[in-house]
């Protein structure tokens, strides 16, 4: 019921609006004006204090409602008794109050209200405190309820200003309090206690009832679903009304429209409409008095009972009244109770769960799980990643992921490190596209932690910035054409004769100077040769992500020519992309032909200058120390002619360990060559897993060096560890900085470990490496038993006919088994094996595998062709041929209705897994085929697999022609090495 403002109702009872507004205050309702609204029960209470008028104003009002008057009585105060009353006289309570069990006297005024609901408009109710106004008042209630609900808004607005008119004072009779409401007791307020200063409200006019002491309090109301004010959608209008004549009661049901405003037919036992509406808004009369419940306005007792005892006042009970309009209506905000305050967080929450709930709906099952599909989504997972590393990236459950792998018939726990194949199968199953990182990313994605772009700070430097720096070479050759003899002769001529009792020692890499005929003129120049000859260490290197090299000196034996290493190491310089300088050794050997060495390098593309070709020939005599200076000059004229050696050395230091040992009195030490940067002793230092701030460094000479530049090698002492040739190192911006970088190194080369590598290059995939770009070529290494073979092997493939898009690059071939060094130049070059009747043994065979180096073994030339001819033209498919697991005698047949036949059998051979294929035969003769374990069964347990020897039951499925003593053969699809290709 909508309330009245003083001045109709001091019309109503022929009293001038002051002498009401005295009235009121005497009665301890204090009312701003005469414009403002009273609640209903305290109309209720004027009107009896009035009772003269009070006739008057029946005559006028004989709308009000049975309902709305009864309320009144309900106030607070009156409670029960006043409630039963009302519920007595009330018209029988409508079937919706009788729903709603009210909590305590509240129940009785919504009744009424709800009885009357058709004809009580909401506002008229409150308008007509005439309390049980007969039914016939209805009709004209109804029209005041319109008008009252139209108002409502206004009221609500106006209530603001009123709030503190305390409409809702208490009722003097009913209510014990005369102050009116008392904080913590309003019915309607969602929280008891004082209002804050400067919030009151809400209670504005409405209130009446609200403060009623008896009045239900939030949070008292026991079919509440939730304690405090109703939401905005939940609360039904009764709820609101409620305050008025306690009409509450039925709401409970209702939708929580607006009250009165909507269509103005208030629903028949709803607390008019209006009423709800100025309660939401307004709350309360109490407004006024400090505890007033601010809020509670709206609510009306609790849901049925229209007010709780608040009866009068309330009206609808918090929950149902919307009154309590969430949060807001509570703290009294104007917005009132519609404000759409109280659920957002609720409903956002809701809307995500939603979310996910459909997403995993959308989920594929492969174990019936629910796992989100990935969409084609990116995920990048680091080298030796587990599944708990993908789960956490997919934000699933790890055991989902292991039951999904299990569906799929692979095994894994959550933290064992998968290799990237199944990383694939698995993505490709959710949706998702798994992309393993690269040990250079991963490198780089570490550093990054760290704020070290090392590509970016490449990219930073101005030209300016880059110096020119020494080249760096490395010595390669057959065995004992004298390489090492010319290191030691470069090295021997070069020391300086100011190095007084320098002894030379090795250290991995040592710095020569070297006068030069520049077109500028002479010029001091250095160049730093790698100490440890021989292609090997150079491709190991290389094959670790170290190129270090710029130039390689090709050493070749005056008398003894081209030999194999020497083609070997000639390959490894190509494949590598390193120019290369000719050495002809020896010469003063009177058998020396140097022209013949020339002639034969010809034939590998390494044609001398003076014979038309770019390739510098130096005839030295590394005992002599013949031509040496010529020598070094020509690697100079390579250097400046092929590339362009330039570095920055004004920043911090980056480069590469080229070797390290554990020395007993120094610790570990490393010679590093510095590539970028300069580094300084006390420099924090990360190298390789090691770390440490540089104690001391040394030169070849033994000598303290203070720093080191671009393409200088020292001996580095401090490290904690001792670093891998060819690990890379760094400096960091302190020592805590360095030992984290470090560790996490660590734990990268750990994961690395533990995950199978992939082949890096394989035949069958190699036109969809091509077609990525992650190969331009299609490398191999040809190894034969004889050189006939190797030769005729090579000649077939170059000569297959292929596209224009596809190239075929034999980089190496030789005689005899695959060796370290092969597959060392395979990991360097990306390269295939070829093995022509000889294969990798033992630790080779080990190490090709882990680094992922394809190895093929043939027999027959015709067939290597072919595979290869069909590899190129992305034709090669991997052949499976069937591989018996397991197999079972059926020894007694048992018919189930549910499952079919079962098997009851005894595992003869391997073990009887379930999921596995199986075939049946009889008497030797394959019935049947491509069935599968459907069920396996050990007594009454379900299991995975049975072992030779036991018994189970087997369930194939649909199939069900089974005799006893047919045998169950499982086997399962495995890849084949081709026909012919094995040796
Ligand atoms: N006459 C002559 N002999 C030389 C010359 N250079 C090296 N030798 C000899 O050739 C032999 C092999 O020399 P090394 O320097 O050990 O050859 P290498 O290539 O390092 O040999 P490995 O380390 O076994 O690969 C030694 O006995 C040297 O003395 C040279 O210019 N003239």
């Amino acid at each position: 019921m909508a309330k009245v403002r003083v001045h109709e109702l001091a019309k109503e009872l022929g009293q001038p609006s002051k002498v009401v507004l005295q009235k009121l205050q005497d009665m301890g309702e204090f009312v701003r004006s005469a414009s403002s609204t009273i609640e209903a029960p305290v109309a209720r209470r004027l009107r009896e204090a009035f009772p003269a008028s009070e006739a008057g104003s029946e005559k006028k009002k004989p709308a009000a409602k049975p309902g709305a008057a009864k309320p009144a009585p309900a106030k607070p105060g009156a409670s029960p008794k006043a409630a039963a009353k009302d519920d007595a006289a009330a018209p029988a309570p409508s079937a919706p109050s009788a729903e709603k069990p009210t909590p305590a006297p509240k129940p009785s005024q919504a009744e009424p209200e709800s009885a009357e609901a058709p004809a009580a408009k909401p506002s008229s109710a409150p308008s007509k405190p005439t309390a049980p106004t007969p039914r016939t008042a209805a009709a004209k209630q109804e029209d005041a309820a319109e008008s009252a609900a139209q108002s409502e808004q206004s009221h609500a607005d106006d209530a603001d200003g009123q709030e503190s008119s305390g409409s809702a004072a208490p009722k003097p009779g009913a209510a014990p309090k005369p102050g009116g409401a008392r904080p913590g007791n309003n019915p309607f307020a969602t929280s008891q206690g004082m209002p804050r200063p400067g919030r009151p409200r809400p209670q504005r006019d409405g209130g009446g009832g609200g403060n009623r002491p008896g009045g239900p309090r939030p949070g008292n109301n026991p079919f509440a679903t939730a304690q405090g004010m109703p939401r905005p959608g939940g609360p039904r209008p009764q709820g609101r009304g409620g305050a008025g004549a306690g009409s509450g009661g039925d709401q409970g049901s209702r939708p929580p429209r607006e009250g009165g405003a909507r269509s103005g037919a208030p629903r028949p036992g709803m607390p008019t409409p209006g009423i709800m509406r100025q309660h939401s808004h307004g709350g309360l009369a109490d407004a006024q008095k400090p505890g007033g419940g601010g809020r509670g306005g709206r609510g009306g007792g609790p849901r049925s009972g229209g007010g709780p005892g608040g009866g009068p006042g309330g009206g609808g009970g918090p929950r149902s009244g919307f009154g309590g309009p969430r949060g807001r209506g509570g703290r009294g905000a104007t917005q009132g109770a519609f404000g759409r305050g109280g659920k957002p967080a609720r409903s956002r929450k809701s809307k995500r769960a939603k979310r996910q709930e459909f997403e995993q709906m959308q989920a594929p099952a492969p174990g019936g799980v629910s796992i989100p599909r990935g969409n084609g989504t990116a995920i990048r997972l680091r080298r030796g990643a587990s599944l708990s590393d993908f789960a956490d990236r997919i934000e699933v459950n790890p055991a989902s992921l292991i039951t999904v792998l299990f569906a799929m018939g692979e095994m894994a726990t959550a933290t064992q490190s998968l290799d990237e194949d199944t990383f694939h199968l698995l993505g490709e199953e959710l949706g998702y596209k798994i992309e393993i990182v690269s040990p250079e990313d991963e490198e780089r994605e570490l550093l990054e932690q760290f704020d070290i772009d090392l590509d970016a700070e490449l990219a930073e430097e101005d030209d300016e910035d880059r110096l020119p720096r020494s080249p760096v070479v490395t010595v390669m050759g057959h065995v004992d054409h004298g390489k090492t003899r010319l290191l030691d002769s470069i090295r021997n001529a070069k020391v300086q004769a100011g190095e007084a009792g320098g002894i030379t020692q090795h250290i991995g890499a040592y710095q020569v100077e070297v006068e030069h005929e520049s077109e500028d003129g002479p010029e001091d120049r250095a160049i730093t040769f790698i100490d440890t000859p021989g292609h090997e260490a150079f491709t190991a290197m290389r094959a670790r992500g170290a190129d270090v090299t710029d130039i390689a000196i090709l050493v070749v034996a005056a008398d003894d020519g081209v030999m194999p290493q020497t083609i070997e190491a000639l390959n490894h310089a190509q494949a590598a992309d390193v120019p290369i300088v000719v050495a002809v050794n020896k010469i003063d050997k009177p058998d020396a032909n140097p022209d013949k060495v020339r002639q034969q390098l010809t034939e590998y593309n390494l044609i001398a200058e003076e014979y038309g070709g770019e390739t510098m020939f130096v005839d030295v005599s590394a005992r002599e120390g013949q031509n040496i200076d010529k020598l070094l000059d020509a690697v100079l004229l390579t250097a400046d002619a092929a590339l362009d050696l330039r570095a920055n050395p004004d920043k911090q230091a980056r480069g590469i360990a080229i070797e390290a040992n554990l020395d007993r009195g120094r610790g570990p030490v490393a010679t590093v060559l510095v590539q970028q940067g300069t580094l300084h002793v006390g420099d924090a230092i990360v190298c390789g897993t090691g770390h440490g701030r540089v104690r001391a460094m040394l030169d070849e000479h033994g000598q303290n060096v203070e720093e080191a530049g671009p393409a200088r090698p020292v001996q580095v002492l401090g490290l904690t560890s001792v670093p891998g040739a060819g690990d890379s190192f760094l400096v960091a911006a302190d020592e805590r900085t360095a030992r984290q970088i470090a560790e996490k190194r660590e734990a990268a080369k750990r994961a690395a470990a533990l995950s199978k590598a992939r082949k890096r290059i394989s035949l069958e995939d190699i036109t969809k490496s091509m077609a990525e770009g992650k190969v331009e070529t299609l490398n191999l290494i040809l190894k034969g038993d004889a050189a006939g073979s190797v030769e005729a092997l090579e000649e077939a493939l170059l000569g297959i006919e292929i596209d224009d898009q596809v190239q075929l690059r034999i980089i190496d071939r030789g005689v005899g088994a695959i060796t370290m060094n092969n597959i060392n130049l395979a990991v360097a070059s990306d390269a295939v094996i070829i093995g022509f009747n000889v294969r990798a043994e033992g630790q080779n065979a080990e190490y090709a595998d882990r680094e992922g180096v394809e190895i093929k073994y043939y027999s027959v030339i015709y067939r290597a062709i072919e595979e290869i001819e069909q590899a190129l033209q992305g034709m090669l498919k991997p052949e499976y041929e069937e591989v018996d697991t397991g197999s079972a005698e059926i020894r007694e047949i048992f018919r189930s209705s549910k499952f079919g036949n079962i098997a009851g059998s005894i595992v003869r051979s391997g073990e009887i897994r379930r999921g596995a294929k199986a075939r049946i035969t009889r008497g030797g003769v394959v019935i049947t085929e491509g069935l599968e374990i459907a069920g396996l069964r050990r007594f009454k347990d379900d299991v995975t697999e049975v072992r030779e020897g036991f018994e189970c039951g087997i369930n194939l499925g649909r199939f069900n022609d089974l005799q006893t003593d047919d045998l169950i053969t499982t086997y399962e699809m495995r890849e084949k090495p081709r026909e012919n290709t094995s040796k």
